[in-house]
């Protein structure tokens, strides 16, 4: 069958001809899993919301060593059952975990840090030459301060309910999508490092939906349709300026509350922050209401789901609300710049998501309509965008 067209995964089992078999021994498993997570996520989060117990960051936002899929050759089976079960309770009872183990090289990482850090500190002037439109554009550049209010795009995904932010303030930071087939120019001190990222960064996704076919029962190549023969992929490189004093005492946060727009987003915090839970500001909503930070951990990536897969899991797993808060004033976070990289992964625009046959049964009816993978991203960016032009 050809994937060229929309084709969704149900579609997808039916033609190879295991949907049925599958999505009952599946959805049997799934039913008959315990209800608490063996990482003990539910009583940590159930302890926050009770009676005030302080726990560890760290304990709240798993930490999952992904290293048995990525060199499958030296673990064994059990070790990737065990990874796709803390997967699964990681995605499901917070939408965000901290991956280490991933094999992405430090230098990989710290090339495009450095590079970016030197475009950022260019003046804006310098900056707009690369301002190929809104931010979300095909072409990718970069765009200024006041081009965004993310907090808009919220909606019914993250299982709050959804908040009204229509009246919010442009969020405090600067963008470059970096994107390796644009034939618009690229600065220099981006060009190399930013394919090289961008390449192994490719690679970890890979992981991701290996480890994800594991976690849901799926076929191991079960999001290839979706994904071949490209995804919609975004490198961002958020660059949050020092806080000047009017942008310390307005209302305007670095980066309002809002969930991501569609696949897993791959983010590298500044580790600049290790150690100070403050100072990087990104905070994930909680299933209690409470908000917590995600610590910047030296050598890991934080990876959280956008909706297109609480969509696709049929509300299994959380695309949860987060932030980006602005640092204590007065503390030297403050007055420091915050560089962070989310890689975000989307399905190819044609796709369409619907609930995975894993994820449907009697009891648990699709939730969401279908949706196609570009229209949702293009209604978000939409919204997004503030419309404030930066090329003056
Ligand atoms: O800067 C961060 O840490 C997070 C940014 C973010 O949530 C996003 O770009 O969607
Ligand atoms: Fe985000």
């Amino acid at each position: 069958m050809a994937v060229s067209s929309a084709l969704s995964g149900r579609d997808y089992l039916a033609a190879h001809g295991v949907q049925e078999a599958l999505a009952a021994a599946v959805s049997e498993v799934l039913r008959t899993r315990p209800a608490k997570p063996i990482m003990g996520i539910c009583d940590i989060l159930s302890k926050c919301a009770g009676d005030k117990v302080k726990q560890t960051t760290s304990a709240v936002v798993p930490i999952v060593d992904i290293s048995p899929f990525v060199d499958e050759a030296a673990h064994a089976d059990e070790a990737r059952r065990q990874v796709a079960e803390q997967w699964d309770s990681a995605m499901m009872h917070v939408g965000f975990a901290i991956i280490t183990g991933h094999g992405v090289p430090p230098h990989t990482i710290s090339a495009l840090r450095d590079g970016a850090m030197g475009f950022f500190a260019d003046d804006l002037a310098s900056k707009n030459v690369y301002n190929y439109g809104p931010y979300g554009n095909p072409f990718g550049g970069f765009t200024g301060m006041g081009t965004e209010a993310v907090s808009r795009t919220r909606d019914k995904h993250g299982s709050d309910g959804g908040a009204d932010h229509a009246g919010a303030l442009p969020d405090l930071v600067e963008s470059f999508i970096f994107k390796p087939e644009s034939p618009k120019p690229k600065p220099a001190v981006l060009e190399e490092a930013g394919a090289a990222y961008y390449a192994a960064l490719l690679r970890v996704l890979e992981t991701l939906h290996k480890l994800t076919a594991a976690s849901l029962g799926l076929p191991a190549d079960f999001f290839e349709p979706f994904y071949s023969p490209a995804g919609h992929y975004s490198l961002r490189l958020a660059y949050y300026p020092p806080l000047s004093p009017e942008a310390q005492e307005s209302s305007a946060v670095r980066y309002g509350e809002h969930t991501d727009y569609t696949g897993f987003t791959i983010l590298h915090q500044d580790e600049a922050d290790v150690g100070d839970l403050a100072a990087g500001g990104l905070q994930v909503r909680l299933q209690t209401g409470e908000w917590h930070a995600v610590p910047p951990t030296a050598g890991a990536f934080v990876v959280n789901i956008g909706d297109l897969y609480e969509i696709w899991t049929n509300g299994r797993w959380r695309s949860t609300v987060h932030r980006v808060m602005k640092p204590p004033p007065g503390s030297a976070a403050a007055s420091a710049p915050r560089l962070s990289i989310p890689f975000f992964t989307g399905p190819r625009d044609e796709a369409v998501i619907e609930a995975m046959p894993t994820c449907v049964d009697e009891g648990h009816p699709p939730k969401y309509a279908p949706v196609s993978a570009g229209d949702h991203l293009l209604k978000k960016l939409g919204v997004s965008n503030v419309g404030r032009a930066t090329t003056s």
